[in-house]
């Protein structure tokens, strides 16, 4: 993770009120990315290896369990069989997902499994999904988290202050959770399916911003309406515009549904053109996903091979 961390700023209202973004024209710049072969045949095995290092490899279900969860870190040390990796010709090279990512009581479960890996663990905390719980029990439960071991703390934010526009409201929750982090890295998840304008969204990734998120996350997966691409350009242009005015790279977290290689391909893309290869890496650049990786293991094995294996053939779960 990015170690220069977010220092924030004051809130600053200037930077977001009277900017209105027109969803039409988000969706017609977006429109043209999945279609555009952007990656030469020869260079998506490399762009898809450069995926998996970016995933935040997730289990967020009710019925997780310590064995699932070993199960998966095991599959975050070593996300490309070896006959693969090896046929691919990077047998000598470490391939592994930037983080794993769960709820709080099967942090403890990770971070054993990982013990070693350098892989670090995120949970999601705040009451997550919904994040409606008093505050103070909140910050407890990213204290808890991080004495547990999570080196990230994914937080959700409360929609309401957003949706009124109460953005010393949403400042100050942030800010205070962000504190509680620590040393952990905060990414803010919006919700943004559950802000009703991109207008919202692009002000409330500044407060974000403004209050100290070293990352701002798309979605929880868990709305009607998860990771778009519209939405994502509205984040990235904020991204970039406060980093402009402060001269700090906050990191970006798509998720949600996100389920392809051929869509790690396009998000891959969309933060090339908007953001340039530097925001492409994994400090800076995360997918969260719990099933993406396995088809991006059948396309490299149809990559080596010639031949797709059964879905079932690249299990995580
Ligand atoms: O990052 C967290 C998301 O819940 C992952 O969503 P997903 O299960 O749809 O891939």
């Amino acid at each position: 993770m990015n170690d220069a961390r977010n220092p924030g700023t004051p809130l600053t209202p200037d930077w977001f009120e009277g900017v209105t973004v027109n969803r039409s024209a988000a969706e017609r710049r977006t429109a043209q990315i999945p279609a555009r072969r952007s990656v030469k045949k020869d260079h998506q095995a490399a762009w898809l290896i450069h995926a998996i290092r970016c995933i935040d490899l997730t289990t967020l279900a009710g019925d997780d369990t310590a064995e699932r969860v070993r199960r998966l870190c095991a599959k975050a040390r070593q996300p490309v069989r070896p006959d693969i990796q090896a046929a691919l010709g990077l047998a000598e090279e470490r391939i592994a997902t930037a983080a794993v990512c769960v709820y709080p009581t099967m942090v403890p479960h990770a971070v054993a499994a990982l013990a070693g890996s350098g892989i670090p663990v995120a949970s999601v905390a705040t009451g997550f999904p919904a994040g409606l719980m008093p505050l103070p029990l909140r910050l407890a439960e990213i204290r808890w988290c991080v004495e547990q071991g999570a080196a990230e703390i994914d937080i959700v934010i409360t929609r309401e202050h957003a949706l009124r526009g109460d953005w010393p409201a949403l400042y100050d929750e942030i800010a205070a959770m962000r504190e509680a982090c620590g040393d952990a890295h905060m990414k803010a998840i919006l919700a943004t399916g559950e802000l009703g304008s991109l207008t919202t969204v692009h002000a409330a990734s500044m407060v974000a911003m403004q209050a100290g998120a070293d990352f701002i996350k798309t979605s929880t997966g868990k709305e009607t309406e998860n990771a778009t691409l519209p939405v994502a350009l509205t984040m990235i242009r904020a991204l970039r515009d406060y980093q402009g005015r402060t001269g700090h790279a906050v990191g970006f977290k798509p998720a949600g549904g996100l389920r392809s290689a051929k869509e790690a391909m396009v998000w891959l893309s969309l933060i090339r053109e908007e953001l340039g290869l530097r925001a492409m890496q994994p400090d800076l650049f995360r997918i969260g996903a719990s099933s993406m990786l396995g088809d991006i293991e059948r396309q490299l094995e149809h990559h080596v091979t010639g031949r797709y294996a059964a879905q079932s053939h690249h299990p995580i779960g």
